[in-house]
């Protein structure tokens, strides 16, 4: 296969961190061949399974989300759409069409009256689900908000054991700007010197062993602070920023091109915007 090769030792981007202290690369463009990763996974048949909730108004986001999937998430590649859902038939109703070798499968879940517990229990439905089905349809799982499109390439570069994601206000911001749980009587408690990077609590994932590991440590982390009385800062995004510190977890981070805010406005260092926050009246649609 003819590709272009690295020059030798010369790295391909100088103006981003393209990897972490415990060796983890950071995923750029510019840093990877999508043919020869491409050419991996097909020879491994691997499956990737997608998960994202739509419940209560956030239905409204769900068939944007898919169809802008179809056209940059893991393109000729298989693919799960697994939608958690409090309205099973809305989603059928909504007819959306996926190409071969992809599918939707609708998982009915409960709804909460706080939004704050809808975001946060997805720790537990998702954890809930890796034992019951995931684990023998997919190897790898895809985790993220609903209130996205894709506009980009994403593709098996992201994935690795265990990946996080760089949000993209903080970046370029300093360690002490980091919106972690300050608070030592949270599970989610960072101090104010620790911390590498911080993490967006909307896209996460890596092989199913891991998602489930992460995802039920989170689950019971918040459901421990609950029993104290305490809800971390922001939720499941905080917990996530903890488990990742304390066991030097993403084996991958990706970059903030994987997950993008308009609000963030433009940077120098992206070359590409792959998946983009939808802007949303907070107030109107999680009440
Ligand atoms: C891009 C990103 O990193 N977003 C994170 C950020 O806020 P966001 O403001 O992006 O959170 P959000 O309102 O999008 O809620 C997170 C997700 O929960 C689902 N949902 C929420 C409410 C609802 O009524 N129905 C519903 O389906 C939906 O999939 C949504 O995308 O911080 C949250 C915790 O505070 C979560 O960690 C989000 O993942
Ligand atoms: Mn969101």
């Amino acid at each position: 296969m003819l590709y272009p090769k690295p020059e030798t030792l010369k790295p391909p981007r100088t103006d981003v961190l393209t990897v972490s202290p415990w060796l983890a690369p950071i995923v750029w463009e510019g840093s990877f061949n999508t043919e020869i990763l491409n050419n991996q996974f097909r020879q491994k048949g691997w499956r990737v399974g997608l998960t994202t909730f739509a419940i209560k108004k956030y239905i409204r986001f769900l068939k944007p989300f898919i169809e802008t999937a179809e056209k940059f998430f893991m393109v000729g590649l298989p693919v799960n759409y697994y939608v958690f859902t409090d309205q099973a038939s809305n989603v059928t109703d909504l007819n959306i069409i996926v190409g071969t070798g992809r599918q939707i499968i609708i998982l009915e879940v409960p709804s909460y009256e706080r939004w704050q517990d809808v975001t946060m229990r997805r720790m537990q439905m998702i954890s809930d689900v890796c034992q019951q089905r995931f684990a023998s349809e997919v190897d790898y799982l895809v985790c993220v908000d609903v209130d996205m499109r894709f506009q980009d390439h994403v593709g098996v570069e992201i994935l690795s054991d265990v990946f996080g994601t760089l949000h993209p206000a903080f970046f370029v911001k300093g360690r002490d700007k980091f919106t972690y749980e300050r608070r030592p009587e949270s599970q989610a408690y960072i101090p104010e010197d620790e911390g590498d990077f911080y993490y967006a609590g909307g896209y996460f994932g890596g092989k199913v062993e891991e998602v489930y590991k992460l995802t039920n440590h989170c689950h019971h982390a918040m459901l421990t602070d609950k029993a104290n009385n305490i809800e971390a800062i922001w939720h499941d995004e905080s917990y996530l920023n903890s488990y990742f510190l304390y066991n030097k977890k993403p084996t991958k981070i990706l970059s903030p091109e994987y997950l993008w805010n308009e609000m963030d406005g433009t940077a120098f260092y992206l070359r590409k915007i792959r998946f983009i926050a939808l802007q949303k009246n907070m107030a109107e649609v999680r009440t």
